[in-house]
């Protein structure tokens, strides 16, 4: 199953990092960046580097480093331990060439939180160490002066185009960091999700049942899939030709991929 929810950890806080691995996140975030204080930066990489040397197993881990901080990926790469590195504040792909270079195959998710990144999301994309986009929007809203949904809609939907566009997975959405606020955290992540955006990262494991179950496969969306497949099945591998489902839809090879990409999504 692709992955639909990550998890943030603050890097100085390594009594929680297994909490995090077992909080049943497809993804764990150790962070280096924002969660942590200027003071505690330098024991915060020592956490996380003794913490992927010791480790053994569990779910995906990245580790998102400070903007400039090349000695992190140095130190992070030393550990050995296949990891993402979470990439902040990229606005544009010659920010990558340094850190690509450093990362020796590593995958990148470059974070897109700026006017200028969102106008370049499309070169960033592109780059070849980049495996995946994320939108921070609380960084965003600072930079564009904006909260509004509307705005916020569009920055979600630029990213998706360029990920899509540069052959990238659909990124996840981006923190809600009002933690108590569960409904609201269901309300967004419903709205994302209808915009094609796939997966959220939380920043408190209370908030991933909800990314999960918003993210869970919908019946009614399998159901179509399965039919589409069924009815398309011999006439799109041959090339082509059109159907009508029991429902009364007609469906044709342009469908066919949504189709797959629906059944692809919740096989385990
Ligand atoms: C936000 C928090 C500081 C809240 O911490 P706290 O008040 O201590 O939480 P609780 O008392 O409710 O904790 C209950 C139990 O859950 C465990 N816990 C809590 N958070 C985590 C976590 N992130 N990972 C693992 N385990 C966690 C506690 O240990 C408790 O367990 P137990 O004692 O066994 O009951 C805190 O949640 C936190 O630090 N969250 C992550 C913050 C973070 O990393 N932020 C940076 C990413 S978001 C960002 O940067 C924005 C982006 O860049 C943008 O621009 O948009
Ligand atoms: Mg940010």
């Amino acid at each position: 199953m692709n992955p639909v929810s990550a998890l943030y950890v603050p890097g100085d806080r390594p009594d929680r990092f297994d909490k995090a691995a077992a909080s049943g996140a497809d993804v764990v975030i150790l962070d280096l960046e924002d969660a942590v204080a200027d003071a505690a930066k330098a024991a915060a990489l020592d956490h996380v580097t003794a913490w992927l040397a010791a480790r053994t197993g569990g779910p995906e881990v990245q580790v998102r480093v400070n903007v400039g901080a090349d000695h992190e990926i140095r130190a992070v790469r030393a550990t050995g331990a296949h990891v993402g590195l979470r990439i902040p504040k990229v606005e544009a792909p010659e920010d990558l060439g340094v850190i690509a270079s450093l990362a020796q195959g590593l995958p990148l998710t470059a974070l897109v939180e700026s006017a200028r990144g969102l106008q370049n999301a499309g070169p960033i994309a592109a780059h070849p160490a980049v495996a995946a986009l994320a939108l921070g929007e609380a960084d965003l809203a600072s930079d564009l002066g904006s909260t509004a949904e509307a705005v916020l809609d569009h920055a979600r939907i630029r990213l998706l185009v360029a990920a899509r566009a540069a052959g990238l997975p659909a990124p996840m959405l981006s923190v809600y960091p009002r933690i108590q606020d569960l409904d609201g955290l269901r309300a967004d992540t419903e709205r994302g999700r209808a915009l094609g955006l796939r997966g959220r990262t939380a920043v408190h494991p209370k908030q991933l049942p909800v990314i999960r179950e918003v993210f869970a496969p919908d019946p009614e969306e399998t159901a179509w899939a399965e039919a589409v497949v069924a009815a398309l099945g011999g006439a799109a591998d041959g090339g082509g030709g059109v159907a009508t489902l029991p429902s009364g839809e007609m469906v044709d090879p342009a469908m066919l991929g949504r189709a797959r990409a629906i059944l692809a999504a919740g096989r385990p």
